[in-house]
């Protein structure tokens, strides 16, 4: 049985649609992430499945119970969702423990006092129960946000954004941290956001949302090499596209090679298509007979992301260990290295 069942759903606002025609699921502990812009409909859905946003098609089910549909639904607290926000939204005149412990109002003292405890645990805080909030780093209020949201022990656990207000580094820890709490917890989650390394850090599942549509909902290593549509090509990871030629049923010859798939391409032979190459697609190997000119460089720290020129004056871009320091200008040996084949008809 499913945790969470989306099913056609359609939201909007007045007589415009915002979200159409939106299905996904998620099995109990896993985590789903809706990935997309600004305005695609994230925050629109997040609020749907809490139970704030009427359905104007399709139902949604929490725990193989359905909980909305255009006609019906269940009053949000009702629902067992626990959520949290960009802006961590704690409550500035409690402690973090009584901020914890503010969804355990029916618990006896001495079980919330354990569970609160328990809480702060999990999250990495035990010295911090008797702290207020403005006492504490971002991180460290997004932790206590996220001990709130998971102490009475919810269904599902809703994320809005949520380390959009932290740094760059403290960004990815948090985005660790909370897949392992959630996992640990075997709490099923959902999250939304822009940003596709958070994504990529924290679901199980991923969905890119395009003008209120799910465009691909799958893994994020699928996501990244087996892209369905060239919107999405583009959107998720670093990449260029190389012309191509059906060769066969399921390969195409470009200047780089031959590459093949063992599915059918759907395409005749002779097509035009677009070829797509990823950074790490293409490797540095001074023994190749294929040089490429180095146009420019950008320094990663473990790595360089050279963008070169093939002879035929075509770019690609390629991420190369940092211990090999090329010069722009310089021409270095390639070499494709790659086993996802992913080609769509020239645009
Ligand atoms: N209360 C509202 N009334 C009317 N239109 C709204 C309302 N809330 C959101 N919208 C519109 O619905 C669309 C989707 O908004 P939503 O907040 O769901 O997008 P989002 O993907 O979460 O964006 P962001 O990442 O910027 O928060 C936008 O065009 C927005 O202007």
């Amino acid at each position: 049985m499913d945790a969470l069942i989306l099913d056609s759903v359609v939201l909007g606002y007045g007589g415009k649609s915002v979200v159409s025609e939106l299905s996904f699921a998620l099995a109990p502990g896993e985590i789903g992430c809706l990935l997309g812009g600004s305005g695609c409909g994230k925050t629109t859905v997040l609020r749907a499945i809490a139970g704030f946003e009427a359905l104007q098609a399709g139902r949604i089910a929490l725990n193989g119970h359905w909980v909305a549909d255009a006609s019906w639904q269940l009053a949000p607290e009702r629902r067992q969702i626990g959520m949290v926000f960009q802006d961590y939204a704690l409550f500035p005149h409690m402690t973090v423990a009584d901020n914890i412990g503010f969804g355990l109002r029916e618990w006896t003292h001495v079980d919330k006092r354990s569970r609160v405890d328990e809480m702060l645990a999990l999250v990495g805080l035990e010295d911090a129960g008797k702290r207020y909030p403005h006492q504490l780093s971002g991180g460290q209020q997004q932790r206590v946000a996220l001990a709130r949201a998971l102490a009475p022990g919810p269904t599902l656990l809703l994320m809005d954004e949520p380390f959009s207000n932290l740094d760059v580094e403290l960004r990815e820890r948090l985005s660790i941290d909370v897949h392992n709490i959630l996992k640990e917890t075997g709490t099923t989650g959902l999250l939304v956001t822009h940003n596709q390394q958070e994504a990529f850090a924290m679901a199980d599942r991923v969905g890119v949302m395009v003008d209120g549509q799910l465009q691909q909902w799958s893994s994020p290593y699928a996501l990244y090499h087996e892209p369905a549509t060239r919107h999405i090509a583009t959107f998720v990871g670093d990449g260029v596209f190389l012309p191509a030629r059906v060769s066969g049923q399921n390969c195409v010859s470009f200047e780089l090679g031959e590459l093949c798939r063992i599915q059918p391409l759907d395409v005749p032979a002779d097509t035009a298509v677009d070829v797509l190459i990823r950074p790490d697609d293409i490797q540095h190997d001074d023994r190749s007979p294929i040089k490429a000119k180095v146009l420019e460089r950008v320094f990663r720290g473990a790595a360089f992301l050279y963008t070169l020129e093939l002879p035929s004056g075509d770019r690609v871009l390629s991420l190369v260990p940092s211990h090999h320091n090329h010069a722009v200008g310089e021409m270095i040996g390639i070499q494709l290295e790659i086993d996802h084949l992913v080609a769509f008809p020239k645009a």
